[in-house]
């Protein structure tokens, strides 16, 4: 699903506008019904119910105009709550104050901080606080009567429904701009906007409902937006697995890893690709800590590796390389521990590795990224917020504070598909970037990362893309996470408990397709 910038929705808008020749008052009767529809499948018939509604001088506000108009002919009863005087309201939203004014709706105007005490007890005693202040036409930090109404809406403790986005957040960054309304439900317009689908943007929209409201298709595709929503229904597809095959058409899944510091990481990202439907898994592992690993997971086919001081290093990359031909994928990373010899170990892999890799955890902690360029097949690379920091040199805060971009940056610089996890996952690939709806707090637990890493590798044998991979793969294992949360809850998820669930999950997604 198409994600889109304030600017994006600008440009969709003007086009609608004034290339098709749909009238804005059209889009804004659309807008205004499909907010009532979604009221109306919310909280019941409107009929006999209180609402207050707090409109902008902007289209934002000539929706919420609209909408207590809608509720009004249903039969509501409908405060609306201005913030500022009818005077300064023009355009469409002037034409729905006028028709509002028509069907004798009670209007208030707010102007000042100090009027707010006046409208308390109407707003109190309504059941549904509709919130039409700002829209995407934000500019800067939320200032005067528009600040006081988002901060009184927010200490209300009714529910609320924004329309469009929550007033006060940022569209593209999902930041709020000093203050934001926080919502029990947003519907947007069109298509979700980028800040409604990011932290802490997606906290403030609360359950995100997205309305169509007659934008023709075209517009969007014309402007071809770089952020899309991973969505059920755009995922790579799964395919059954033929009647006629057998474990060398789910591809050989080499899982690299581990050190005299960690032995288990290789061992659930070993497990995870298996569980992703991969036909063979070798684990390869220094000789040190062989005899730990291997046999803890039956199915997967040990490797030993020559070891420097418990690490792997130039004889372990010999090795690899000597035998590489036999395997379909790599997946590196999970517990190689730090030091020269995993340097040079990482260096020559990716220098000639003919083979797409997925790089994680300490397979990028020991790597410039520059070397990526080097590659010679595609690689995926599935850092944290810590380890990007770490790749680009900058703090982990600024990580978070951006992680499109950063993702995007990283992608364009060192041609590889880069996974940037967290709360919302992004997947950069060449010149789009995709946000991953699924997972939740219980996956913030030792070897989650490590799963994920398995899973990526996994669908890669099986013949997907390395990017097609990571976008599944990414949506997979927080679908494995949120149907475990669904029913165990959050507290107490283990990795090999996500790893368990990720065919449950690729069966549930499959039930889609
Ligand atoms: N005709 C159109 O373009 C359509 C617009 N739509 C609605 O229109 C919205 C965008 O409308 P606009 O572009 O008019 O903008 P908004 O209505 O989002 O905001 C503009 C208003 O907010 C005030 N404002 C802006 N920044 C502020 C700040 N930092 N502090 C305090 N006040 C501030 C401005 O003075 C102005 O009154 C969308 O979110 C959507 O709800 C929909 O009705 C669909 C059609
Ligand atoms: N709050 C959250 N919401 C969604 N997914 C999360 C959340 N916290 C963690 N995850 C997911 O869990 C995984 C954690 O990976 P990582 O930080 O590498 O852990 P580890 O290094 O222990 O394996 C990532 O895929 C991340 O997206
Ligand atoms: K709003």
């Amino acid at each position: 699903m198409y994600l889109l910038t304030a600017e994006e929705m600008r440009a969709i808008d003007r086009v609608a506008i004034e290339e098709i020749g749909i009238p804005g008052v059209v889009l804004m009767e659309h807008a205004a019904l499909s907010v009532l529809a979604e009221i109306e499948k919310s909280f019941g018939d409107v009929k006999g119910k209180r609402f207050a509604a707090f409109c902008g001088r902007g289209n934002n506000g000539g929706d919420g105009l609209a909408l207590s108009r809608l509720l009004i002919q249903k039969g509501a009863e409908c405060y609306v709550f201005l913030s500022g005087t009818m005077e300064e309201i023009g355009g469409d939203a002037g034409t729905n104050l006028g028709v509002l004014r028509g069907v004798g709706g009670y209007i208030a105007e707010v102007t000042q901080k100090e009027s707010i005490k006046f409208i308390e007890k109407q707003v109190k005693e309504s059941e549904v606080i509709i919130d039409a202040i700002l829209g995407t036409g934000i500019k800067g930090d939320v200032r005067g009567i528009n600040r006081d109404l988002i901060e009184f809406i927010n200490t209300v403790g009714k529910p609320v429904v924004s329309v469009d986005i929550p007033s006060g957040l940022d569209s593209d960054t999902g930041r709020p701009m000093g203050i934001a309304v926080k919502s029990d439900i947003t519907v947007t317009f069109g298509y979700p906007k980028v800040g409604e689908v990011i932290y802490p943007g997606a906290e403030y929209a609360g359950r995100l409902v997205v309305a169509d409201i007659g934008y023709p298709a075209r517009i969007v595709e014309e402007i071809n937006p770089a952020g899309r929503l991973a969505t059920r229904e755009e995922l790579p597809f799964i395919r059954d697995r033929e009647r006629d095959t057998h474990k060398g058409n789910y591809g050989h899944v080499l899982v690299i890893g581990g050190s005299k510091d960690f032995v288990g990481a290789p061992a659930i990202s070993s497990l995870a690709a298996l569980k992703s439907g991969a036909g063979l898994v070798t684990m390869a592992v220094p000789s040190c800590v062989a005899g730990m690993v291997s046999g803890r997971i039956l199915e997967v086919i040990p490797l030993s590796l020559g070891d420097e001081d418990g690490y792997l290093g130039k004889v372990a990359l010999d090795e690899v390389l000597t035998m590489i031909d036999r395997f379909d994928v790599v997946a590196v990373g999970p517990g190689l521990g730090m030091g020269e010899p995993v340097k040079a170990f990482m260096d020559g892999l990716i220098k000639n590795c003919p083979l797409p890799m997925v790089i994680d955890a300490d397979g990028l902690n020991n790597i410039e990224p520059t070397a990526l360029i080097k590659s010679k097949a595609p690689v995926v690379v599935t850092p944290h917020p810590g380890e990007m920091a770490r790749l680009t040199g900058r703090k982990t805060e600024d990580v978070n504070s951006d992680r499109i971009n950063i993702t995007r940056e990283f992608t364009r610089r060192y041609k590889a598909t880069c996974v940037l996890k967290g709360a919302r996952t992004v997947i950069a690939v060449e010149n789009r970037y995709y946000i991953i709806p699924t997972g939740n707090p219980g996956m913030a637990t030792a070897g989650s990362g490590d799963v994920l890493t398995g899973v990526i590798a996994g669908f890669i044998g099986q013949g997907f893309s390395p990017t097609d991979a990571a976008i599944l793969g990414a949506y997979v294992h927080g679908l494995a996470g949120d149907m475990l949360a669904k029913k165990r809850g959050e507290y107490g998820i283990t990795a090999t408990d996500i790893a368990s669930y990720i065919p449950v999950a690729i069966n549930e997604l499959k039930k889609r397709m």
